[in-house]
């Protein structure tokens, strides 16, 4: 049964922007990644679930609860990392912790240590003065520091370095092992390769894939046939490129990456 489930979900902006009948689940520790171009419409489906739009049609719920009037209960429960992380620029970080530990009525035991030191992060600056990275790592801790069951998270990665990348990367892994839900937004095709039971594809609003990593390669397999001279030629070539003899004809199978079939459904065509 889905934890997060989304129905034909309708916000229409107007010019074609927007999204337009998104509809999908993701299960109780299943880990899905939201892949789409710049505009495609994830931020506005995850700021649906999260009970900041009230959707024009269609509907959202988070383990049964509706995402728009039962929103309070809704965001109690998740751990968020938005888009765009826009902080109290005049805290500090840990003044910002602190704040977010009360609003979450969780004390001292938290996990919020653990992870600033995971991350490398001295949260005593002035959130004004800290750098896109650091700030990021602010949103990670602050999202997973009350340990929650289920993780909705828009970019995580974005501004990180590959060190703290590949961290995060862990982190979600050992949380999807600890049963957790996780839905993640990115651009960075290896990160959710790394980490997603599922990927879905958004383009222009609609989703336009949704399935594992192994079926959408699966899926774009691509044969080729290559005829050589003789059969000793075609022996010789199979071993090399890892095709199947037959005579002097070879057969060989490639998959693609996740990177590329994502560059195929986008085929280079703008979002606008
Ligand atoms: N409040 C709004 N009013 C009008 N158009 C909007 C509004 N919010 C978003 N849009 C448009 O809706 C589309 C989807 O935006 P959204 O932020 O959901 O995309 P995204 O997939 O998260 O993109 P990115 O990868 O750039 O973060 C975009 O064309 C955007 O310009």
């Amino acid at each position: 049964m889905g934890v997060i489930k989304i129905e034909n979900l309708v916000r229409d902006y107007g010019g074609g922007k927007g999204i337009f009948g998104i509809s999908f689940q993701v299960k109780q520790g299943e880990a899905f990644g939201f892949l789409g171009p710049n505009g495609a419409g994830k931020t506005t489906t995850i700021r649906h679930l999260m009970g900041f739009l009230k959707p024009k049609s269609g509907k959202c719920t988070i383990d049964g609860l509706d995402c728009w009037s039962e929103r309070d209960k809704v965001q109690a429960r998740l751990g968020y990392i938005p888009g765009e992380i826009s902080f109290f620029d005049d805290m500090s970080g840990t003044d910002f912790l602190r704040f977010t530990a009360e609003y979450r009525k969780i004390g001292t035991q938290s996990r919020m240590e653990e992870l600033l030191e995971r991350f490398e992060l001295d949260p005593k600056s002035k959130i004004k003065k800290m750098s896109k990275g650091m700030k990021q790592k602010l949103g990670i801790v602050a999202a997973f520091m009350h340990d929650p069951d289920i993780l909705i998270l828009d970019e995580p990665t974005s501004g990180l370095d590959p060190l703290m990348q590949s961290r995060f990367v862990n982190l979600v892994a050992e949380e999807k092992e600890r049963g957790k839900t996780v839905l993640m937004s990115s651009h960075m095709f290896e990160e959710v390769e790394r980490t997603c039971d599922r990927i879905g594809i958004i383009r222009k609003g609609r989703m336009i894939a949704v399935d594992s990593a192994a079926a959408l390669r699966e899926r774009h397999t691509r044969s080729y046939m290559v005829t050589l001279e003789d059969e000793a030629a075609a022996k010789a070539f199979a071993a090399d490129f890892g095709g199947v003899c037959n005579g002097e004809k070879v057969t060989v199978t490639t998959k693609q990456s996740l990177e590329e079939i994502f560059m195929s459904y986008y085929g280079g065509d703008s979002n606008e």
